[in-house]
């Protein structure tokens, strides 16, 4: 998907939510359990209550490698179910990849290309030849660390590297790789102070912002510096949203949280 078609979407749906799919055994409603494969059947009846509030998903990956084969076949069936059932929709595998060229390029292939996701998120740790890999690929996005939302931010990311916080320094140097137009950033919505200074730095990019819900990050602090005119932002909820509740109901509560926050996003677009 190009970006220009997820922008359309965002205008479409009056929506810039991600919904986030981190299925855990433990919290789904017991009575999927007895499903054949109980973390599809949780996400299929989430994805159809919730696609029209948002315009992107989001499994992280560990909530299905974690389940070993079973997990990885849940999550394959996921992706192909939005791609097949709604191919407007934006999808994100978040693994946080990266690794020497060869080894990133294999990564690369297991996203975009076996599973067909729209993008992975990566982290910066190893530099350009870790993420260039992915980048090569026509239309498909790589989203790529740059503020995280949990405390652990400050042991490195906000360190002052010759005379400038590392996370700049990430944004800045990305912005000089090849094919850098293919790169989205991850910003934790728990650092809202800090998306003014983000902006100068990359005005144009869309940025990931999980932290909303959960980790208490506040929506409208987020947009009001962090908005561009194409909109320009993601907004990740995860648990906030698939575990509204743990009844018979929970897809349709999952949708009536999204459209809380759906509502909210209408509202600051038509500012
Ligand atoms: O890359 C991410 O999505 C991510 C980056 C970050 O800085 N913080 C963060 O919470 N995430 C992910 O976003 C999701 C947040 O989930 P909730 O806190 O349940 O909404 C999880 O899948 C996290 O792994």
């Amino acid at each position: 998907m190009t970006t220009n078609q997820l922008v359309q979407e965002i205008n479409k749906k009056k929506s810039f939510l991600c919904i986030g799919l981190d299925v855990d055994l433990n919290k789904i409603p017991q009575h999927l359990l007895k499903e054949e494969d109980p973390i599809f059947a949780f996400n299929k009846a989430i994805i159809d209550a919730t696609h029209y509030l948002c315009v992107a998903y989001k499994p992280n990956t560990a909530f299905y490698e974690a389940y070993g084969l079973k997990g990885w076949k849940a999550l394959e069936k996921t992706i192909n179910y939005l791609n097949e059932k709604y191919p407007e929709i934006f999808t994100i595998a978040d693994a946080k990849r990266g690794d020497i060229g060869n080894t990133s390029t294999m990564y690369a292939k297991a996203f975009f290309e076996d599973l067909a996701f729209d993008s992975v998120t990566v982290a910066p740790y190893m530099g350009k030849d870790s993420v260039e890999p992915f980048l090569a690929f026509e239309d498909k996005h790589t989203i790529m660390l740059a503020l995280t939302s949990n405390a652990g931010a400050f042991d490195f990311q906000t360190k002052t590297v010759e005379g400038k916080e590392l996370y700049k320094q990430v944004l800045e140097t990305s912005k000089t790789w090849e094919n850098s137009e293919n790169l989205m950033y991850v910003v934790g919505a728990t650092k809202a102070e800090y998306f003014a200074d983000i902006r100068q730095i990359i005005p144009d990019s869309f940025l990931l912002v999980p932290g909303v819900g959960a980790q208490g990050g506040n929506l409208q602090d987020v947009c009001k510096y962090g908005m561009n005119d194409s909109v320009g932002l993601l907004i990740n909820s995860s648990r906030g949203i698939i575990y509204a509740s743990s009844q018979e109901d929970f897809a349709q509560a999952a949708a009536n949280k999204a459209e809380e926050l759906q509502k909210e996003m209408a509202l600051i677009l038509n500012q």
